[in-house]
């Protein structure tokens, strides 16, 4: 699998106007990034900078993942900072890694100054990060969903059957001294219902271990396949037949706004008389209030927590100093196998620490590499990244230029994309170019970054409509696109001849031998290679125009690195386009526009 490298070269760390992309990249991928073969997303990183980055890790991280860290990065190891501590410490960091103490708010990202490109929640859950400022801020948010999976099964496994027979009471009674075996008898698991509550990586490994325990096992998750169900002998069941039926219940939703207070008074009231329920995944999925009122009322018999809406919870809480309920300190991935070392789930692969999986992720998005496990970017397969590499390239060139083109004053607000292929229209992924295009008309225009994180955000909040559009050809689909054309609506352009018949500026390109070439400019077919910067002249097709622009050029020390002429009909009007490295000076321009012939002309850089 081929990695595609999306990174942004920042030439002096306070401005943010000064990212470049380079494009492409191929790289190896590593090999433990085989467990999202599929799932990658391109990211935006502070990788090309000379200077090492700078990543803050705010809460304790396996030595594994940290000396992964280390090897490539300054680590500032800084534990239980205060919110404004954080907020001042964060402009120096490139990226963040924390678990779940840490709330990484809208502030954070604020107090950032556009300097920290991605967040690493070591963790799952990641309602501890206002995902949406994130975005906003074009900073990846990475997590590390599979390392923990099975310590939070086991945890809540422990926790079930510690609740059924009371083992942390007992406990607690043995040591002051008492002896009380017949306060203490507790219920049996076999043949109880279990319901699981959140039928995902953690909620079927529960199922699983619960089966072995000899319990029937339902689930209610709406979103989960059936046959896996099937596959472990588990049911999945209406939310309503759900929560009647259960003897046990097991918590493994993510908290949202959905899932926020699930098990409400509404709900304990239509529960079996009796219930016990385990929560190891987020506090707030419960009414805490409501769960002690129908613990009084004894609808719910005994209750396990390993995690609480307000964490650590306070010392008079009512839940927690309740007996016939059991508390752990958010422990549920606190294994030392989960945190940094390996394992094998169920003998069939091998797993490795969140520490380690973090920092992989981590360190793969600083150098520009694909993130397997982002959560507020688009996930494109890296098959799909690599093939279309070179059109990200044009896309991107094509925005800029075609930007470029607008009159000042004009506003550009409505962008048509149109993609021409040979292949069917279901079968291109549109995500990474119309980033890209978004990064090209922004970017010049503006002081703001543009990456595949904030892309449409950004469009959005600068009110660009932009709208895409597929032309299928006929021929092979053996390549994903024959060309890309940008039109602009309602805008005046300083470049008259770029503006189409349907008073559109219009720019296409197409990919030549792996090279972003400009082919279109308004109605005139051009043909050179968006390299460098380039020089549109309009002109009357005349002989003699191309030696004198030449030679001006030359008598400039401007190297002419590719040269195209585009007609109507000979002696009629032409569109000359000119690719130059270096930027002509005023008085080289000034002598262009002198030629008689020249109608009008307009420097871009791409
Ligand atoms: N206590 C601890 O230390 C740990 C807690 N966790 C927490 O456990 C929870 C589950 O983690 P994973 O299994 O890894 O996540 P997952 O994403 O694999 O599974 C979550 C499941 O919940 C389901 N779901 C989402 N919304 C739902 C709704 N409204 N109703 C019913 N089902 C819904 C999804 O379809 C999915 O199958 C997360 O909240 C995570 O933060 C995870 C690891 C350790
Ligand atoms: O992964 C999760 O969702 C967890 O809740 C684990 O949290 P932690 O990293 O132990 O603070």
């Amino acid at each position: 699998m081929a990695a595609f490298s999306f990174t942004l070269a920042k030439s002096s760390p306070s401005s943010v106007s000064s990212w470049t992309l380079s494009l492409p990249s191929f790289l190896p991928t590593t090999t433990r990034r085989r467990r999202h073969p599929k799932s990658v997303v391109v990211v935006s990183a502070a990788a090309a900078m000379n200077t090492k980055p700078t990543i803050l890790v705010a809460e304790k991280l396996g030595e594994a993942g940290l000396q992964l860290l280390n090897n490539f990065a300054n680590v500032d190891c800084s534990y239980n900072m205060t919110p404004e501590e954080l907020c001042t410490k964060i402009s120096l960091c490139d990226a963040l890694i924390v678990r779940s103490g840490t709330k990484v708010t809208r502030q954070v990202f604020e107090s950032s100054g556009g300097r920290l490109k991605v967040v690493g929640r070591a963790g799952v859950g990641i309602d501890n990060v206002d995902l949406s400022a994130a975005t906003e801020h074009g900073c990846l948010v990475v997590n590390a969903p599979t390392a923990n999976t099975i310590a939070a099964a086991e945890h809540g496994i422990a926790l079930l059957t510690a609740m059924a027979r009371n083992i942390a009471q007992a406990n607690a009674s043995v040591k002051a001294g008492k002896w009380q075996r017949s306060k203490y008898v507790g219920v049996s698991l076999v043949g109880k219902t279990l319901l699981v509550m959140g039928f995902g990586k953690v909620g079927s490994e529960v199922a699983r271990r619960a089966r072995g325990l000899g319990m029937q096992v339902i689930a209610y998750d709406p979103y989960a396949p059936a046959d896996r169900a099937r596959a472990i002998g588990v049911e999945l069941v209406t939310f309503d037949e759900a929560i009647s039926a259960a003897d046990f219940i097991s918590l493994h939703l993510p908290l949202t706004p959905t899932t926020s207070k699930i098990l409400n008074d509404e709900c304990f009231s239509k529960m079996k008389k009796g219930v016990q329920i385990v929560n190891v995944a987020r506090g707030g999925v419960i009414d805490e209030e409501a769960l002690v009122r129908a613990l009084n009322s004894g609808i719910v018999a005994q209750v396990a927590l390993d995690v609480f809406t307000e964490e650590p919870p306070p010392e008079d809480s009512m839940l927690v100093l309740h007996e016939n309920v059991i508390v752990t300190p958010h422990l549920g991935a606190s294994t030392i196998e989960a945190q940094s070392s390996h394992c094998t789930i169920m003998g069939d692969c091998n797993q490795e620490g969140v520490a380690i999986e973090i920092a992989e992720a981590v360190a793969g998005a600083l150098k520009g590499e694909l993130a397997a496990t982002a959560v507020n970017a688009p996930m494109v397969p890296a098959e799909v990244l690599s093939e279309l590499a070179p059109f990200a390239g044009l896309a991107e060139k094509l925005g800029r230029l075609a930007v470029q083109l607008v009159a000042g004053g004009s506003g550009v607000q409505s962008v048509k994309i149109t993609y021409a292929s040979a292949r069917g229209p279901d079968d291109l992924d549109t995500r990474l170019l119309r980033a890209m295009i978004t990064k090209g008309l922004i970017e010049p225009i503006s002081s703001v970054f543009v990456n595949l994180v904030n892309a449409d955000f950004t469009a959005k909040q600068k009110g660009l409509k932009i709208t895409e559009e597929r032309v299928v050809l006929d021929g092979s689909p053996g390549k994903p696109l024959e060309f890309i054309q940008l039109q602009i609506a309602n805008v005046e352009s300083k470049f008259a001849g770029a503006i189409s018949e349907s008073a559109e500026i219009k720019v296409q390109g197409m990919v030549k031998e792996g090279l972003p070439h400009l082919t279109m400019v308004g109605s005139f077919g051009v043909d050179v290679s968006l390299e460098g910067s380039l020089i549109l002249c309009k002109q009357v097709d005349q002989p003699g125009i191309i030696g004198k622009v030449g030679s001006i050029l030359g008598q400039g020390n401007v190297n002419v690195n590719f040269m195209s002429v585009g007609r109507t009909a000979p002696q009629k009007q032409a569109v000359m386009t000119i690719g130059v490295y270096e930027e002509p000076d005023t008085e080289t321009l000034q002598k262009i526009g002198e030629i008689v012939a020249i109608e009008e002309f307009v420097f871009l850089k791409l």
